[in-house]
């Protein structure tokens, strides 16, 4: 079922593993993504490049591709992709600089900024940096959550009201990242959309995440039946081309290729905050790319089959 314009025979190097928290994630996704991949006629290897004997193999090929499910730090930051323009191998997703700054919150939200993509007021805050919890307070209320600058799958991401709580969070939330980001908590409908294509690009379907827990946490981003996806998210026309409008644009914003997923609160009254950018979006069972692609009539081999098609292109 190998697409029209893609080589026969593509050797493919499946990345997945790696050293950053969401390891377990990473490996999940490749696991979907391996059988997409072998279902839609590619060759497989899967490597983990926090093996040092993967990394030999990487970099001796011979791959035509390199298909990433890498997630977080060492891997959805840049640096993976370094490795691989360092030897010439094309793969699926964003450039080495998009995949930084998006993987980077606290930065993200300077470049969502100046394109006029509303993201929610927040406070960076650097390790060893002094800070006024009252001062936090009183820029972004006393609701907060309180999130690692660059990682994913909501670990450290905590959300607290009051200073003592805050100030609790901060602290944990160093524990993982040189980089802490305290954004204003905006209550409404949580939804993300996925954006995919090389030179045009399209939003697949909104999904809605209706989670178990009281928010969009790891147990139900990733337990079976931990959080419900409304696909595509029951809203109005013209709801659905706004939020379809400013996933375009963040992606547009960072920089990225290929495919992104960003993150959204919608509010009651319509406003629609970004919260993120992830420009490798989980692939597990219980993830959304997948879904949303789904949902566009697209099948997961016929995803994967089109990210390659965007790398080589
Ligand atoms: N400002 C906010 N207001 C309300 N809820 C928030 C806010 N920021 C984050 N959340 C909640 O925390 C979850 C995780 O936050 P965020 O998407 O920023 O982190 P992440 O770790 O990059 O997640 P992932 O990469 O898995 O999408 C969100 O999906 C949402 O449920
Ligand atoms: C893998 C996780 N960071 C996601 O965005 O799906
Ligand atoms: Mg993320
Ligand atoms: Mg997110």
């Amino acid at each position: 079922m190998m697409k029209e314009g893609c080589m026969s025979d593509c050797r493919v190097a499946l990345l997945a593993g790696g050293k950053s928290g969401e390891r377990e994630v990473s490996l999940a996704s490749a696991e979907g993504a391996r059988e997409a991949l072998e279902e839609a006629g590619f060759i497989v290897t899967q490597l983990d490049p926090a093996e040092k004997e993967d990394l030999k193999r990487l970099i001796d090929g011979p791959f035509d591709v390199a298909f990433l499910c890498l997630h977080g730090k060492y891997g959805e930051d840049g640096t993976v992709q370094g490795l691989l323009e360092t030897i010439g191998l094309p793969y699926i997703g964003s450039g080495v600089w998009a995949s930084a700054l998006a993987m980077d919150k606290v930065k993200s939200k300077v470049y969502y900024e100046r394109a006029g993509i509303p993201t929610p007021p927040s406070v960076p805050l650097q390790a060893g940096d002094s800070y006024d919890v009252d001062a936090i307070v009183e820029k972004l209320g006393t609701h907060c959550v309180v999130k690692p600058g660059t990682e994913g799958s909501a670990l450290g991401v905590f959300i607290v009201e009051g200073a003592p709580a805050i100030t609790d969070a901060i602290e944990k939330a160093f524990a993982i990242d040189s980089e802490v980001l305290i954004e204003r908590y905006i209550k409404g409908k949580e939804l993300t959309v996925a954006v995919i294509g090389s030179d045009e690009v399209e939003a697949l379907p909104i999904i809605e995440i209706v989670p178990k827990s009281d928010f969009y946490d790891f147990e139900s981003k990733y337990a079976p039946g931990g959080s419900q996806h409304l696909c595509p998210a029951p809203l109005s026309e013209e709801t659905t081309r706004m939020v379809q409008d400013l996933a375009i644009r963040a992606h547009r914003a960072l920089s990225c290729e290929g495919v992104s997923r960003s993150d959204f609160i919608l509010e009651e009254d319509g406003s629609c905050w970004t919260l993120e950018t992830n420009t490798i979006p989980g692939m597990t069972g219980t993830s959304l790319l997948p879904d949303a692609a789904r949902a566009a009539g697209i099948s997961f081999p016929e995803l994967c089959t089109r990210l390659i098609g965007y790398a080589l292109a």
